[in-house]
């Protein structure tokens, strides 16, 4: 698509007014969005919790229902300036709308590391054939501080480095006081999630989805869950974001001041499947650019994970090696079988042709296992489904 020597950005296709979106970006038929509407169909109970109330058993029990049913939940009065949230959106914007393309591409991420820092457009692309996103971003690596150098980071708004500084610092508190309530939720210790994550490693993603001419052939981005410990999320009012709920992707309408708590694959795996992932997506439209700030929690690549609860029904794994099978297994076209119980893991990696998170199934303990515990194995399945196939 992008011709040698010309980075490629979605910013500079859109700019075009092209009529057309070129094909890389075109989902196949079965993962294209049906429920383009972002002001209808909105989820209309994602819970909201207000971190302010001072009842904890309240709190505790509204969150373990809010992670059990949805794996996500938007928080309210949770302490983080609702200025520094407005500040942060508005530095994100300003970078994509007000730099020119020359300017934004002095900060380029490296397009042959996974998860290089600064700007680009293709994050997490396995390979060649893959469809692309309709979304451009700017990655900061934030924590630990000895990862956080701000003067890698845009300087065309004079105080850029420092509000995504204290934005950071905020989310990390934000982060760690949500991830005791969630363990207390299961009456476990306060510190206990927090503990089998380790020391966090964060980084702030801002992603901008510019107007899209044809917004039912893409996604802005594509299904997934994230792959670390918890992801706090802020959107503007345009909407775009969806989860699913029952089978069904609906979009999580923009609350200004809430911040959405997305539950991540290694708290899955650390609460032993208690608590799932929460799968989601963004959506294009043609009228408005989108903005959203999603910072991310993950543990360090050499921390190893594993359940806090008996009999673990995932194996322990290497954070590293979590985030590499991505690559490996990643995306892949075509439909698939939904294996039987009894199929080996060879046999279900085979037929797993459908599922970009199949790699999961390399968590289950063993086949012998897995053939007892076939509802582990077909909720496993049917949730990374979930990912690439509903619509
Ligand atoms: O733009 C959004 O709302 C979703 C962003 C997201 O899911 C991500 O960056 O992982
Ligand atoms: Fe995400």
């Amino acid at each position: 698509m992008s011709t040698a020597g010309e980075p490629h950005r979605v910013q500079s296709i859109a700019g075009k007014c092209v009529s057309v979106v070129p094909p890389q970006y075109v989902q196949p038929p079965e993962t294209r969005p049906t429920n383009l509407s972002t002001t209808t169909g909105e989820v209309p109970s994602l819970p909201s919790i207000d971190l302010g109330d001072e009842c904890i058993a309240r709190l505790r029990e509204q969150i373990g229902r809010a992670c059990l049913d949805w794996g996500a939940f938007h928080v309210v009065n949770h302490r983080v300036p609702i200025d520094l949230l407005d500040e942060m959106r508005h530095m994100g914007k300003s970078f994509f709308e007000d730099c020119n393309m020359d300017q934004k591409l002095q900060y380029s991420c490296d397009p042959n590391l996974p998860a290089s820092e600064g700007y680009g457009s293709r994050m997490l692309v396995a390979s060649n054939d893959t469809i692309l996103d309709w979304r451009d971003y700017y990655d900061h690596h934030t924590l630990p501080l000895s990862r956080r150098n701000p003067a890698k980071w845009p300087h065309f708004q004079s105080n850029y480095r420092q509000v995504v500084a204290q934005y950071s610092d905020c989310m990390e508190v934000l982060a760690k006081r949500l991830l005791g309530l969630i363990s207390e939720s299961l009456g476990l210790p306060s510190a206990s999630i927090e503990e089998a994550v380790g020391e966090f490693y964060q980084n702030i993603t801002v992603s901008y989805y510019p107007p899209c001419p044809q917004p039912d052939l893409t996604l802005g981005l594509q299904s997934h869950s994230d792959f670390g410990a918890i992801t706090l999320l802020i959107q503007d009012d345009v909407g775009g974001l969806q989860i699913i709920k029952d089978g069904e992707w609906l979009t999580v309408h923009p609350v200004p001041d809430a911040i959405l708590v997305l539950i991540s694959d290694q708290t899955e795996i650390i609460t032993n499947g208690k608590y799932r992932s929460c799968v989601h997506r963004a959506i294009t439209n043609a009228e408005r650019a989108r903005l959203s700030v999603a910072t991310f929690h993950d543990p360090a690549k050499t921390r190893k994970i594993f359940p806090v609860f008996k009999p673990p029904v995932y194996r322990e794994v290497m954070y590293g090696d979590y985030v590499s099978s991505w690559f490996f297994f990643s995306p892949i076209k075509g439909g698939g079988l939904i294996p039987e119980a009894d199929s080996s893991i060879e046999d279900v990696r085979k037929s797993a042709k459908m599922s970009i998170h199949i790699y999961l199934l390399d968590f289950v303990l063993s086949v012998k296992e897995l053939n007892g515990l076939s509802t582990v194995l077909k909720t496993t399945i049917d949730l990374k489904m979930k990912m690439a196939y509903h619509k």
